[in-house]
């Protein structure tokens, strides 16, 4: 589903690399937590998958997506099976709830009445049915990001890209946006997740992904934040 060969990235104005020859393999459906400290690669590593950027070496392969190497006119449609939820959101304030998970679908060019139907739908998957014609503001922070989980979600992506979803959440909010994440992990979605949250990362013993100065350190099928630190 995922696979980085040997890939690594020096942006322009930095001398040392970002991401170092890594390699490693993603399947479908797996949940895997990429964490590291600060600067060691993570955003990086997530941007190579939506070609946001470009590896100085090596391969990334996304589905059956050559990424680093496929044409500009095709970059839509790798985006297109890549949801991506942030630490703040990134809602529009000015649309409604519905609205806001609608736009995402309008933008790819569906159909009224596809979005009519969906949109509901997913409102209610992630617990926010009633809430529809609501403003972002009048949300908590845990309910903009099941919106922001809504949006990621609803034209059914390949991939869930989620950096730091936690980040701006309290403890038991953020336990709540971890189960709407397996939840959608277990419809077949493969969620990637960078965070610096050990207690999210040791309670749900998934894989573990440590970067460190841009290289895997340590990759744990079941893995918990810190081995012995
Ligand atoms: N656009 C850029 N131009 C130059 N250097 C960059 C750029 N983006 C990141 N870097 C550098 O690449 C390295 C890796 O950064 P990256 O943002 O991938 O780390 P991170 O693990 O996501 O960090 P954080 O946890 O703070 O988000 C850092 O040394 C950073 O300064």
């Amino acid at each position: 589903m995922i696979r980085l060969e040997h890939v690594s990235k020096v942006y322009k104005t930095s001398t040392r690399p970002a991401l170092d020859d890594v390699s490693v393999e993603m399947d479908k459906g797996e949940f895997v937590f990429l964490i590291g400290p600060s600067g060691s690669g993570k955003s990086t590593f997530l941007r190579l998958l939506l070609r946001e950027e470009v590896p100085t070496r090596g391969r990334v392969y996304v589905s059956n997506f050559d990424v680093a190497k496929m044409s500009r006119r095709r970059v839509p449609r790798l985006r297109q099976s890549i949801g991506c939820v942030f630490q703040d959101f990134r809602l529009l304030p000015s649309k409604t709830v519905a609205e806001n998970v609608a736009f995402a679908l309008e933008v790819i060019g569906k159909p009224k009445n596809t979005i009519v139907k969906v949109v509901p739908e997913v409102l209610q998957l992630v617990g926010l049915d009633g809430k529809a014609d609501r403003f972002p503001t009048e949300l908590s922070g845990g309910e903009q990001q099941r919106v922001a989980i809504a949006r990621a979600f609803v034209n059914r992506p390949l991939v869930l890209i989620a950096d730091e979803p936690t980040g701006n959440l309290d403890p038991d909010t953020s336990q709540d946006i971890m189960l709407l994440l397996e939840r959608i992990n277990r419809t077949g979605t493969t969620v990637i997740m960078a965070t610096h949250d050990h207690s999210i990362v040791d309670s749900m013993r998934r894989r573990v992904v440590e970067l460190s100065f841009g290289k895997v350190v340590r990759d744990d099928a079941r893995g918990v934040y810190g081995v012995g630190r």
